[in-house]
């Protein structure tokens, strides 16, 4: 099958090289000309593993390319996927503006029938405006297509290949069939596709979102819990995950939930709520922990070290929102170092991938260690902020000798503390005492 895939992020390129790999004839567009140029000299822009390789190879073998004309494109494509970003808006609702202009540049550039996709996260009514978008400026059939994505970064290749499920929300036929064909490499074990509205399958994707962020906040809310009643929140969370209708996964707590889905979907879900009269409390709520629980660290810090950190030194283990990516958006990161500079410390941090993406928001403010113990020597105290493999088996004696005070404040519960304070660390977590 002959695709477009608009925007190329971290969605947009994997959905472009996995269908790419599946056999189709695929271009990625951009309005970037400067990542385009990138993809084609065979540099992927963000960091995902195995991407790069499927890139190259899909590239090489002929059935993947890159491009900034969309219009010479989309017009010899049977499905066409819009990937671009759907931001914040000012009143935390999905900014649509990137969706709604890639929608008018498809419509300009169809020359026969042709399946429009949104795969971007938008709110309920965005394939009809979508649609009508569209019918404004042509008159080649088509039809809209609401198919949400659901990859983690990090492991979105595997995801992608393997989904638990894809919802396809459509009322055409045509359509239905066609999308139905380019997905059975992806469900050949048995995982469905879903058929649905579009309606609804705009709202599934909002609605899985905020569960999954719900899940996170309860958790991070139970762990402040243990620790004032002294209870060990790892036992907990272990005797909660037992029991089938809860399972164990996004039972972690942490320095709160980050990344470019949670934060801004949690929100535009409330802003659509607000919008259809329905109180939802329990979404602000999710917020209002998540906020707290990315202060938490550092007011630790503070409770240890006294109202000031001025002329102390603090190592810095994960920049990134969560292991296996680049990607700073919402980072937790970002809050805790902020908090801690503001406060007057001097940070040094390692992230394995993330220095050129944190470069970008910290600028030359922080110091950036190229390993794990380069960022913890000489620190008064070392911060664990994302829970990167690498980080889970540390030479404990070499870093208590390396650091000028052994003090962890660990946002991953990473080590058992009674083991840390055998091991001679003053060791503070999450809900565990
Ligand atoms: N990142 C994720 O893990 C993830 C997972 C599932 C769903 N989503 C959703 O998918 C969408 C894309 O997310 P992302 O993280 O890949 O975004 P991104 O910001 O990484 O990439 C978006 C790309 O679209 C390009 N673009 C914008 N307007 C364009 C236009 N008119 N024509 C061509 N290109 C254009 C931008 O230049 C950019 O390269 C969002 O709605 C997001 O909520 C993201
Ligand atoms: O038990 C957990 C699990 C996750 N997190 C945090 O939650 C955030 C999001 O993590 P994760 O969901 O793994 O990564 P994303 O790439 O943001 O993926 C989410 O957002 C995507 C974009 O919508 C969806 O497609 C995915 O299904 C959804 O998991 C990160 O800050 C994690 O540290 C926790 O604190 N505790």
């Amino acid at each position: 099958m002959k695709i477009s895939v608009i925007g190329t992020g971290y969605v947009g390129l994997v959905a472009g090289a996995c269908f790419a790999d599946s056999g189709n004839d695929v271009v990625c567009v951009d309005i970037n000309a400067e990542k385009i140029a990138r993809l084609r000299a065979g540099e992927v822009p963000i960091y995902e593993p195995g991407l790069e390789e499927l890139i190259v190879r899909n590239v090489r073998e002929g059935r993947l390319s890159f491009t900034t004309d969309l219009s010479g494109t989309v017009g010899g494509s049977q499905v066409v996927f819009i990937a671009v970003g759907t931001p914040e808006g000012e009143s935390g609702d999905a900014d649509l503006s990137y969706v709604l202009t890639a929608a008018e540049a498809i419509g300009r550039a169809l020359k026969q029938y042709t399946v429009v996709v949104d795969k971007s996260t938008v709110p309920v009514g965005t394939a009809e405006r979508v649609r009508r978008t569209i019918a404004a400026v042509t008159r080649v059939e088509f039809d809209v297509v609401s198919n949400p994505e659901f990859l983690k970064e990090g492991a979105a290749l595997e995801d992608f290949t393997r989904p638990d499920r894809v919802v396809i929300g459509t009322d055409s036929e045509q359509a239905r069939a066609i999308m139905a064909d380019l997905y059975a490499p992806f469900v050949r074990t048995g995982k469905p596709l879903i058929f649905m509205d579009a309606a609804s399958a705009e709202l599934t994707k909002y609605a899985a979102n905020a569960m999954l962020a719900t899940r996170i906040s309860f958790m991070n809310d139970i762990a402040c819990l243990c620790e004032k009643v002294g209870a060990d929140v790892e036992m907990v969370r272990k005797g909660m995950g037992a029991d089938k209708r809860i399972g164990h996964s996004f039972l972690f707590p942490g320095v709160g939930y980050g990344g470019s889905c949670f934060p801004k979907d949690v929100k535009a879900l409330g802003a659509t709520a607000r919008e259809a009269g329905v109180e939802f409390d329990l979404l602000r709520a999710v917020e209002r922990t998540n906020e707290r629980q990315k202060r938490l660290l550092v007011h630790k810090a503070l409770r240890h070290f006294g109202p000031s950190l001025e002329g102390r030194q603090l190592g810095v283990w994960g920049l990134a929102f969560k292991p296996r990516t680049d990607d700073m958006r919402e980072a937790p990161s970002v809050e805790i170092i902020e908090g801690l500079l503001a406060k007057g410390a001097r940070i040094v941090a390692h992230d394995p991938v993330a220095t050129a993406s944190a470069q970008r928001v910290f600028g030359n403010r922080i110091t950036y260690a190229p390993g794990p113990y380069a960022a913890a020597e000489g620190a008064d105290a070392l911060f664990i902020v994302t829970e990167w493999n690498e980080f889970r088996h540390p030479d404990f004696d070499r870093l208590k000798h390396i650091m000028k005070t052994p003090v962890i404040f660990d946002g991953r519960n990473l080590f058992e503390p009674e083991r840390m304070r055998e091991r001679g660390f003053t060791y503070f977590c999450l809900g565990r005492g």
